[in-house]
């Protein structure tokens, strides 16, 4: 019967191609391969100093990696080096920790030198053990088939070499500069020196956490944050050091004084596994809500892949996650009270992320609520803070006042100032959701009070029957007034402090997002779709009218209350003077738009004003103009 049969070469290929889809992984399984082996050396001799060496020989097309470690005998080679999926490295180390004797080796599965047959035609190892009388030469095509030749032991330094000439369409690993990033990315942290064509080390050999002095709080602060600014374009305004023992964790996190919207979707760490790269600007590992983390973690703990290029979510993966959240609440909860104007500082630049976070995880917002400040009129305040300044009811019950347009900040500030009310301003995202979770879970000591409603008593008085109808004809007159501008308002006198304050605006949801259309609509560049909608959009808002509360204690709301005919042409100016006057205190909602038929109401009014003084003055005697 014909049996089937294999194409061991097609096979090996299809397995590396398979396992290691970046090409430049075969650099960091060649350097792991001398790292372990200087490292089983240096259990018996601690001399030499370990040490790797890459050379580039363009006209060979040959890279070359050499290391005074271990080396290889005929059984080394026959058993380890020429069986895929055998291990000499991990059978050495488990033989050595049966002995209790512990060895920092990487290798555990066989395959890493597979790597090297995705970019190489030809594969040559010369190696030879310290006292051996005798060194051996390995040459692989990639086939089944390889040659071994005893040499003369001076022909071959005790470790390995090992040169791969690249196939022809792999030239570019021949290039210095990319040989140099590749090592900084896997190999950074291996503990000897590496080389590169003579030059070196090219590799950091130890992060802050191989230091001797790491555990000094002091020392340890400053180098991580000097190595993350280095490391990372960004400037830490927060290090978190990371020293676990369970699962064994050494590194550094840190929050950056920059926030990117649309930065990675999660937090990013580099993860490191015994001192080599194996997922770069990982974004699983960290709890979801800690977007606003970056950091490189070195956890000899986890369990690679076979690929070497992620790890295994088992219990060690899920403990360190929980541990690396627990660690970044504990930070930021210190700083909270070592340094106030620091932590602020970090809610502010970070107040999306860290208020979103609080918002949408119960846990994080559980932990960190407390601590965040929020916006009032004297202040950022945390709400502890606040409710500590608000007067109890007799049953205990404390207030806590709050608008939710930032817009209108200016405006309800002098409001409540009048009122002796301290009240938070919620504008910005997550405000309003996190006030009403501390409110809802503290229901039976806080009260909360919304202050951008029509009918709150606390800040504006109902009038009397008689007053109501003497105002009608001013309301209705300032509405019409509006109205012929495409203004929708709906007039409403009022009795308000301070009597400063001669008109106070309100307004749903709308007006945030109509400013974003009137913003949008200014852009020259937008989409000629795009702008139709927003047009559109702007349309439908237009027609939902604003508040005009007009403050019946403010003169000039008196006088013009006064007027027999409020709807007379000549008046016009003045009543939309009124409504821009209201829309300038509260700050932000001048768009392009109503700025500019602010100011051309604005030059009319001045010019009338000319008029009306001219008019009082005697007429000029040289030209007979008043
Ligand atoms: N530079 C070297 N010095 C000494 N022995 C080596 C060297 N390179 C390879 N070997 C031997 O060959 C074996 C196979 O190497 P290979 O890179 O395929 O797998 P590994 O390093 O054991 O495991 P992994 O697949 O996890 O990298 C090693 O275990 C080791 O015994």
């Amino acid at each position: 019967m014909p049996k089937m049969r294999t194409s061991f070469q097609g096979l090996v290929r299809l397995l590396a191609k398979s396992l290691y889809p970046e090409p430049d992984v075969f650099i960091r399984e060649l350097l792991q391969n001398a790292h372990d082996s200087i490292q089983l050396r240096r259990i018996h001799d601690p001399e030499p100093p370990g040490e790797i060496r890459i050379e580039v020989d363009e006209s060979n097309r040959t890279l070359s990696f050499s290391d005074n470690g271990t080396g290889m005998d005929r059984r080394d080679i026959e058993e380890f080096l020429s069986v895929i999926g055998s291990t000499g490295t991990g059978s050495h180390t488990r033989e050595l920790a049966a002995r209790d004797v512990a060895v920092a080796t990487i290798g555990q599965f066989g395959i890493g030198l597979l790597s090297a047959f995705v970019v190489a035609e030809r594969i040559e190892v010369q190696t030879r053990k310290p006292m051996a009388t005798q060194a051996w030469r390995w040459v692989n095509h990639g086939g089944e088939d390889y040659e071994l030749d005893a040499l003369p032991a001076n022909s071959q330094p005790p470790g390995t070499r090992v040169t791969v000439t690249l196939a022809a369409n792999q030239t570019a690993f021949l290039d210095g500069r990319l040989i140099h990033r590749i090592v900084r990315r896997y190999a950074d942290f291996l503990p000897f020196p590496i080389l590169l064509n003579g030059f070196g080390p090219i590799n950091a050999v130890n992060a802050p956490w191989h230091e001797p002095d790491w555990r000094d709080p002091g020392e340890r602060e400053r180098s991580l944050s000097a190595f993350l600014s280095q490391r990372y374009a960004d400037p830490p305004l927060l290090t978190i050091p990371i020293d676990l023992a369970q699962p064994r964790t050494l590194g550094g996190l840190f929050i950056p004084a920059r926030y990117t919207p649309g930065g990675p979707a999660g937090g990013a760490v580099d993860l490191f596994q015994a001192r080599m790269c194996i997922r770069a600007n990982d974004t699983e590992l960290l709890p979801e809500w800690a977007r606003f983390v970056r950091g490189v973690l070195d956890c000899p703990d986890l369990q690679p892949t076979a690929a070497r290029d992620n790890v295994m979510r088992d219990a060690a993966y899920h403990a360190l996650r929980e541990a690396l959240g627990a660690s970044i609440v504990a930070a930021l909860l210190d700083l909270a009270t070592r340094d106030r104007p620091r932590f602020l500082q970090l809610c502010d630049w970070h107040h999306d992320a860290i208020k979103g976070m609080a918002a949408r995880h119960a846990e994080f917002g559980a932990a960190v609520l407390d601590h965040l400040p929020f916006e009032t009129n004297q202040g950022l305040l945390t709400l502890p803070d606040y409710l500590s300044r608000q007067p109890a009811t007799t049953e205990g019950k404390r207030s806590l006042y709050f608008f939710t347009h930032e817009a209108d900040a200016n405006q309800f500030y002098a409001l409540c100032q009048a009122r002796q009310l301290l009240a938070i301003n919620a504008g910005r995202p997550f405000d309003e959701t996190l006030l009403r979770r501390y409110a809802s879970q503290s229901s039976d000591t806080v009260t909360l009070k919304p202050l951008d409603r029509l009918d709150d008593p606390t800040l504006y008085q109902g009038l009397d029957t008689a007053e109501q109808i003497a105002y009608v004809r001013l309301e209705r007159a300032l509405e019409r007034a509006l109205s012929e501008r495409e203004i929708p308002v709906r007039a409403r006198a009022s009795r308000f402090q301070p009597t400063s304050l001669s008109v106070a605006l309100l307004a749903g949801q709308r007006v945030a997002a109509f400013d974003e259309m009137e913003r949008a609509l200014e852009k020259s560049f937008l989409l000629e779709g795009l702008a139709e909608l927003a047009g559109e959009v702007r349309e439908r808002l237009r027609s939902q009218p604003l508040t005009l509360l007009l403050n019946v204690d403010h003169p000039l709301v008196q006088r013009l209350g006064e007027l027999p005919d409020p709807d007379n042409p000549r008046y016009r100016p003045l009543l939309v003077g009124l409504y821009h006057g209201a829309l300038l205190n509260a700050q932000h909602r001048l768009t392009p738009a109503a700025a500019r038929r602010f100011h051309a109401d604005l030059q009319a009014l001045l010019l009338d004003h000319l008029d009306l003084w001219l008019g009082q003055e005697p007429p000029s005697p040289a030209t007979g103009r008043r």
